[in-house]
């Protein structure tokens, strides 16, 4: 995977801000440029709100986060970076304006995007020395847990460009999709472009509140949206003859008088003021810190559940979440830097809003998660990896005792921790405890009993040396250690 090296963001708004942060959490350095007064601050609270929600997100282990540095002129923030984002204001007079300057310091092979919603690529790369580096990276809002772009290019973009640009997107956890023709608005803003039209309408001509309208939305078709977009959705809702039976029977509907889509309402005063004061009705108080926060929240909540959707394999974007979380695994470096003379710290994550439960606390089956979790960082220590597993042979979970000691709630910083009770050529024993990160208290303890298994033949196995040799120094090292209290627990057990 070819990887951005270093990043320059031109613009940190909301949109900026939300690049900044999607490179800075992928390990990338970034220098910014935004003559906007309290940049840093703005900047500084959307990179807050990404943490907390990658926090929450994924467990896996996040590179180091880049370093941020604010710089004085575009040009010292362009400097040496391979990939330029800009993200000023959507006026074709000032983005022209700044990717040619971009154009004229950068370096000769540095990719340059525009975040613009709807220019054409054409018309940005008109004044530019090189257009050829020039296309359009559309981003949604969040940028740093949406990871979507959408790469156009223009007339002068060359192919290699489009192709290194959609290179350069896995790695930090985003998904690229290349418009082959350049339209305005592209793909993802014509269609809300149709809907917010449409929705101005509804509002203006009294028929429901902005509420309402937003209720009909997200009690109904935009949780669909989510998972299977619109075409595999309608698919389903021809029944059994599919696709063509949903066409003939609401394809004729198009041309009823069911929609003013060309006709563009007019935003005067009283209709701004009308949808102004309704939204603020709508928001009851909440500021949009906050707001962003839920909305942070409820994303990476329906993220995790796409990510073990279709049997556990991930759907959407829960399937690229899945693949980002598995390339930074595999980027770990099998722990050598872990202390064998303590029980192993394998996970550090926050309690994620879709572990909660009615109590209002961690609900019991993420528990397992975690601890299932905890193992899997442990195999991964002594070369147990998908590589490992793709050859035939794996470590299998026969038994697990889990004690609840105390509550993690919504948010709450835990990690856990490993210890080799006892080994053998097949067997692995181990005691895993969760703690609340912020006073090391221990919330949860769970004994398993792992065997190491032939997964072809289906039975256990003797593991080979090349595992023995990596479980025996820590083993060895945990015999030193006293013996956890619980160890051996049975329900009913006496304390
Ligand atoms: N807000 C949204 O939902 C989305 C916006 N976009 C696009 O992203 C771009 C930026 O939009 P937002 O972030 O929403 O706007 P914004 O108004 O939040 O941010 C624009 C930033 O650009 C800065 N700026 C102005 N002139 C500048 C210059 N010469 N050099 C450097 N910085 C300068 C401003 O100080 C401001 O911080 C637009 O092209 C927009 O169409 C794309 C996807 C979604
Ligand atoms: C309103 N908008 C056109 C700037 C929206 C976008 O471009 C994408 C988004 O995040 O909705």
């Amino acid at each position: 995977m070819t990887r951005i090296n270093k990043a320059a963001c031109i613009g940190g708004g909301v949109i900026g801000g939300g690049w900044i942060a999607r490179f800075l959490l992928a390990g990338i350095d970034v220098d910014v440029f935004d003559p906007h007064p309290e940049a840093t601050r703005i900047v500084g609270e959307v990179l807050a709100n990404a943490q907390k929600a990658y926090a929450m997100l994924t467990g896996a282990p996040l590179p180091p986060r880049g370093k941020l540095t604010f710089r004085d002129t575009l040009e010292a923030a362009v400097g040496d970076a391979d990939w330029i984002q800009e993200s000023v204001p959507e006026r074709l007079d000032l983005k022209r304006k700044v990717l040619t300057q971009i154009d004229a310091v950068a370096k000769p092979d540095a990719l340059i995007g525009s975040s613009t919603s709807g220019l054409l690529p054409t018309d940005l790369q008109r004044d530019m020395r090189h257009p050829e580096r020039l296309f359009v990276a559309h981003p949604y809002n969040p940028v740093y847990l949406l990871p979507l772009v959408e790469i156009v290019g223009g007339e002068k973009t060359s192919m290699e460009t489009i192709k290194a640009a959609m290179e350069r997107l896995p790695p930090i956890g985003m998904k690229g999709v290349h418009i082959a023709k350049e339209i305005e608005a592209f793909v993802g803003d014509r269609l809300l472009e149709a809907l917010w039209r449409e929705a101005l309408w509804l509002i203006k001509d009294d028929i429901c509140t902005v509420e309402t309208l937003d209720d009909v939305i997200r009690y109904s078709f935009g949780l669909r949206w989510a998972q299977m977009g619109l075409f595999q959705t309608y698919r389903i809702a021809g029944g059994e003859a599919g696709m063509r039976h949903f066409l003939a029977q609401f394809g004729p509907a198009l041309k009823w008088n069911w929609t003013k889509l060309m006709d563009v309402v007019d935003l005067d005063d009283a209709l701004v003021e009308k949808i102004g004061q309704q939204s603020d009705e709508q928001a009851a108080g909440l500021s949009i810190r906050e707001l962003e926060r839920i909305r942070d929240e409820n994303l990476v909540g329906i993220l995790q559940t796409l990510k073990r959707s279709h049997g556990g394999e991930g759907w959407g974007a829960g399937k690229l979440l899945k693949d980002f979380e598995q390339g930074l695994w595999a980027a770990t470096d099998g722990g050598e830097k872990l202390d064998v003379a303590q029980p192993l710290r394998l996970i550090d994550t926050k309690v994620s809003p879709a572990w909660v439960d009615y109590n209002g606390h961690m609900t019991e089956h993420r528990y397992l998660q975690v601890f299932g979790d905890t193992s899997d960082a442990l195999l991964r220590v002594i070369g147990v990896d998908l590589a490992y597993v793709e050859r035939g042979h794996s470590y299998y979970t026969v038994e697990t005792h889990i004690r609840h000691l105390g509550e993690a709630k919504l948010g709450q910083a835990i990690h856990s921790t490993a210890q080799i009770l006892g080994s053998d050529e097949k067997r692995l024993h181990v005691f895993h405890t969760i703690y609340d990160t912020a006073n090391d208290e221990a919330i949860a303890t769970a004994e398993q009993m792992l065997l190491h298994v032939d997964a072809k033949a289906g039975k256990a196995a003797p593991a080979p040396e090349e595992v023995l040799s990596k479980i025996r120094p820590i083993a060895e090292a945990h015999t030193k250690l006293p013996v956890p209290e619980g160890v051996g627990r049975h329900v009913g057990q006496k304390r």
